[in-house]
């Protein structure tokens, strides 16, 4: 069932391991089940070493005959397979608790995401961000299908054998008593070091992702420039990289899990050494010796585990470092306001708006500029002059660092970026398309278009005939980025996309790029049919393109050149 709760605001907590034992508070009907079933355990390890010792005394002891223990041996084996069954059911239960948080932090993470968009994650990669939504989420079920259980268990079943151990034997109870601090002791210790190795090895794993990723994506170009041998040998270096992090990190892994054998191996050999003597003493029955120092390996077995745990706790906490700080992460301010839905073309005005990508390189500075509404806007202006940047500030990617810029008189700035992006389309240099069909890629923005408005939308875009011209039409699948059609075809496929979505600003950045002359004319007049319903702001090298605007605002070195307007 989807999570509901809202996308997580309010202050970041200070620990985040403290927030995702509250996110487990969540499936506290989960956590009842896990302690009583810890407790069932505790009762029936305990009934299980009675009915052994009971049944050697017997045998042993009182010489009685095989047949007369067989009671005893059936309520063993039902005992065990009571003991099997319930381990079943915590398995279950921490598994279920598991997916239940696991769903619902991912759930929120990416509707975080999505208000905050890409001016709310500014100076966050993209390869790091999505090991945290996927690898990371799931990097908290060891923390909650183990840890966590075995918390429960440590803290139970040790007293509950310390109660029927110390009035049965209490020499033996005090060895326990005495010896079970050393273990979380010396598991807290030893894991105070791996956290720093922890999370040395997220830093690792999320920069070898990122490399990866470029890798698969740039492998056209590194053929070409035959770079691939250079770059396979950075990725062995990140891969050794990575290999040594996790190796420190195994190491410490082996090392606490020697020392949690060391001191519970001790103490049982102590209960064994003292057990033996006052057998041999004869001050003890062997049914009491026995059952004693079957419960005394019991005793520290759920400690050891915790110990072993401790590695799943330390990754659940290095992953919960990571997700809080995300979904705490403040929205900017005004943020919250909504634009009500419009019908009109909206006028839009640039008040001496200044943007530096990092605060300090490139971008645009003191524009002022009005996109009448309706009307088409042209910009011009050398590469690097500033016209995506400000195609960027208005469809909200990007946030002014001064200045203002009005919607039919409204701050942007106050607006969420979700109810802005409803009322625009657009054309970016590199439009995005997915693996999938091409009617399914045209229907991203306006899920609801029919057959007809496709028709017109292709027809507006001149890409009807070349789809006409595939085989499948327009249910040819396209590959991942829009692999097997041209890169002038893509360009008009986002035309098309952006006439269907019944937007009232149209932000268009080189759309003619690619097409011949005579596509470029149809476009263009397709332009002059969508304005008057629509404000259009395009930008464009190409001076055929600029003819069908009403008006040309040129960009020099980030500033309105106001001798080149036309
Ligand atoms: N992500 C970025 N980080 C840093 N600087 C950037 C970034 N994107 C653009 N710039 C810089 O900002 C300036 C304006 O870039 P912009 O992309 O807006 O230019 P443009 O006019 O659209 O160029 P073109 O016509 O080549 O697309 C350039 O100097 C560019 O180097």
């Amino acid at each position: 069932m989807p999570d509901e709760r809202p996308a997580t605001s309010g202050t970041a907590p200070a620990d985040a391991e403290q927030w995702l034992r509250g996110e487990a508070r969540s499936v506290h009907r989960h956590l009842r089940w896990i302690v009583g079933c810890a407790a069932v355990t505790g009762l029936l390890t305990i009934a299980q070493a009675l009915l052994l010792a009971t049944a050697c005394q017997r045998l042993i002891m009182e010489k009685s005959a095989p047949a007369a223990i067989i009671p005893l041996a059936v309520l063993l084996l039902v005992l065990a397979a009571g003991r099997g069954m319930v381990a079943i059911v915590l398995e279950q239960r921490s598994a279920a608790a598991a997916a239940r948080i696991k769903q619902s932090i991912r759930n929120r993470l990416y509707r975080k995401l999505q208000s905050l968009g890409p001016a709310g994650l500014v100076g966050h990669e993209s390869a790091p961000l999505a090991e945290t939504v996927t690898t990371g989420v799931d990097e908290l079920e060891p923390y909650i299908t183990r840890f966590l259980p075995q918390a429960v268990l440590a803290a139970l079943l040790p007293c509950l054998f310390l109660l029927v151990v110390l009035p049965a034997e209490w020499r033996a109870g005090l060895v326990l008593l005495f010896s079970a601090p050393f273990i979380p002791l010396f598991m807290v210790l030893i894991g105070r070091g791996s956290e720093r190795l922890h999370r040395r090895l997220w830093e690792r794993l999320s920069r070898m992702a990122g490399h990866l990723l470029d890798l698969v994506q740039g492998l056209p170009d590194l053929l070409i420039f035959g770079a691939v041998k250079h770059q396979a040998a950075a990725v062995a270096r990140i891969s050794a990289d990575y290999r040594i992090a996790t190796m420190a990190v195994l190491r410490v892994a082996f090392l606490s899990a020697l020392a949690l054998e060391f001191f519970a191996t001790v103490g049982t050999a102590v209960v064994a050494v003292i057990i033996g003597f006052r057998l041999l003493w004869g001050v003890l029955s062997l049914q009491e010796g026995l059952f004693v120092l079957l419960l005394a390996p019991e005793f520290y077995l759920p400690l050891r585990s915790l110990g072993l745990s401790y590695h799943a706790r330390l990754q659940g906490a290095a992953a919960a470092e990571r997700i809080a700080p995300l979904l705490y992460r403040p929205l900017p301010a005004g943020f919250e306001g909504t634009l009500p839905a419009a019908t009109t073309p909206p006028a839009v005005t640039f008040e001496n708006v200044s943007f530096r990508y990092g605060g300090s390189r490139g971008g645009v500075r003191e524009i002022t500029l009005i996109l009448p509404a309706g009307g088409i806007t042209a910009l011009a202006g050398e590469s690097g002059a500033g016209k995506t940047t400000l195609a960027r500030l208005l469809a909200g990617l990007v946030r002014p660092e001064a200045g203002r810029i009005l919607i039919d008189g409204r701050d942007l700035n106050e607006c969420a970026p979700a109810s802005w992006h409803a009322r625009l389309a657009w054309v970016p240099q590199a439009p995005y398309f997915t693996a999938a069909t091409i009617r399914e890629n045209l229907l991203l923005g306006s899920p609801d278009a029919d057959e007809a408005e496709i028709a017109a939308a292709l027809e507006a875009a001149s890409a009807a005939s070349f789809i006409a011209r595939l085989p499948q039409g327009l249910d040819t699948r396209l590959g991942d980025r829009g692999a097997g059609l041209s890169g002038g075809e893509l360009k008009r496929l986002a035309l098309a996309r952006a006439c269907l979505r019944r937007a009232v600003l149209l932000i268009l950045d080189e759309p003619t790029a690619g097409l011949d002359a005579d596509n470029e004319r149809l476009v263009c007049q397709a332009l002059q049919r969508l304005a008057g319903k629509r404000t259009v702001l395009l930008i464009s090298h190409r001076e055929a393109t600029l003819a069908c605007a009403d008006r040309v605002v040129e960009l020099v070195d980030g500033r309105i050149d106001r001798g080149g307007e036309r």
